[in-house]
């Protein structure tokens, strides 16, 4: 016997059942996606086998049917009480309805009482790897009928492709967001938020590189806090650590879209300022410094005051060289900082 000659009442209220089902669909992701070739491709040859003018790959939310697929019309979706698909998700893995004029339950369907006037529908059920009708694979016709074993046996193959492409689109998904995930694991430091060594080094190759092709300047900037051990040491390395995460969100709150700040090592931070002048990537270094002395940590109840000590190195269009020769500047030019009293900011060469 077939589904639809069993009775099945139209869908009025949400069961438990069906929110189960509405679940499975949900994991998919595929709602709502763009129109797509494979699909399309599965859909118009469901039509051609089945010898019907119609053929829809559907799929039955809470409380629409979304089409995302379909062959002989346009059609983007439909309430659930106005789509034959409601029934058959309801019902057995294959479901016929020879005269949908007949059937108590379609016989006042907007399909069935307006163009095209929809006679004879017959689908598979795209039935989720936990065995969830999520929608099904649907033929349908403006004359009354039933397919053939033949036909409707092709159009369970046919299913089964388009649910083993809707999971292959769905694994596609999980392993970009999985791979996106590793790459930021990988490039970012636990502590600070900021790019780690790795990353940091490895941006600032690219951005040298892009400096040297169109003569743009390309300065760093080198951070590191003063008597930190003292803090460590008189506080704890628990505070120390806060000192760092909150000097991280400070940084990463304080630079354009296109700087890069990094944890070089330790207590040391680097900011890369593509684009940046000597003068404008000191004025930067300036104001952060200024910032991170304004910055107030707390041991417990007690304020903690940090500060740090700033160098500068910079390229200018005319005498680009390589990643490790700014940041040797930089460096020098931190170490200036630090033997001219701490908290300041050197900038250059010399
Ligand atoms: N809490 C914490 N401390 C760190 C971390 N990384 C490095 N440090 C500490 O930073 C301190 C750096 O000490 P020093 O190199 O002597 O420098 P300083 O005390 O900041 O002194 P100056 O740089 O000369 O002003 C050491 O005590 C390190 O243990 C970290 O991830 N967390």
């Amino acid at each position: 016997m077939l589904a639809a000659e069993k009775v099945h009442t139209l869908f009025t209220a949400k069961s438990p059942a069906d929110n189960f089902r509405i679940a499975a669909l949900h994991r998919y992701h595929i709602l709502d996606t763009p129109a797509c070739e494979d699909f399309s491709f599965l859909t118009e040859l469901a039509a051609k086998i089945c010898e019907a003018p119609y053929a829809f790959i559907s799929l039955v939310d809470a409380e629409r049917v979304w089409i995302k697929s379909c062959a002989g019309m346009h059609m983007g979706e439909l309430p659930r009480g106005e789509s034959y698909c409601s029934l058959a998700v309801l019902g057995d893995a294959v479901t016929e309805i020879p005269d949908l004029r007949l059937d108590p339950r379609t016989a006042q369907m907007r399909l069935t009482v307006s163009e095209p006037y929809m006679r004879m529908y017959s689908s598979v059920a795209l039935t989720s790897s936990d065995g969830f009708a999520i929608g099904t694979l649907c033929v349908l016709d403006t004359r009354p009928g039933r397919l053939s074993d033949d036909k409707r046996a092709m159009l369970a193959k046919l299913a089964r492709q388009v649910m083993a492409l809707i999971e292959l689109r769905a694994n596609e998904k999980t392993l970009e967001a999985t791979v996106r995930e590793l790459e930021m694991l990988a490039t970012t430091d636990d502590l600070t938020g900021l790019h780690n060594r790795r990353s940091l080094l490895h941006r600032l190759k690219f951005e040298t590189a892009r400096a040297k092709r169109f003569r743009s300047p390309l300065s760093a900037v080198m951070i590191d806090l003063d008597h930190f051990k003292k803090i460590n040491d008189e506080h704890g390395h628990a505070v120390g650590d806060q000192v760092l995460t909150s000097l991280g969100k400070l940084l990463r709150e304080n630079v354009r879209v296109i700087d890069i700040p990094g944890r070089y090592g330790g207590e040391e931070l680097c900011v890369i300022l593509p684009s940046t002048p000597l003068e404008g990537a000191c004025k930067f270094a300036e104001t952060l410094r200024a910032k991170i002395e304004a910055q107030v940590h707390y041991a417990g109840t007690q304020p903690v005051h940090v500060t740090a000590s700033l160098g500068v190195g910079s390229f200018d269009h005319m005498e680009i060289a390589d990643a490790e020769s700014l940041l040797r500047q930089a460096d020098t030019a931190l170490y200036r900082a630090k033997h001219g009293g701490r908290n300041r900011v050197e900038c250059g060469a010399t």
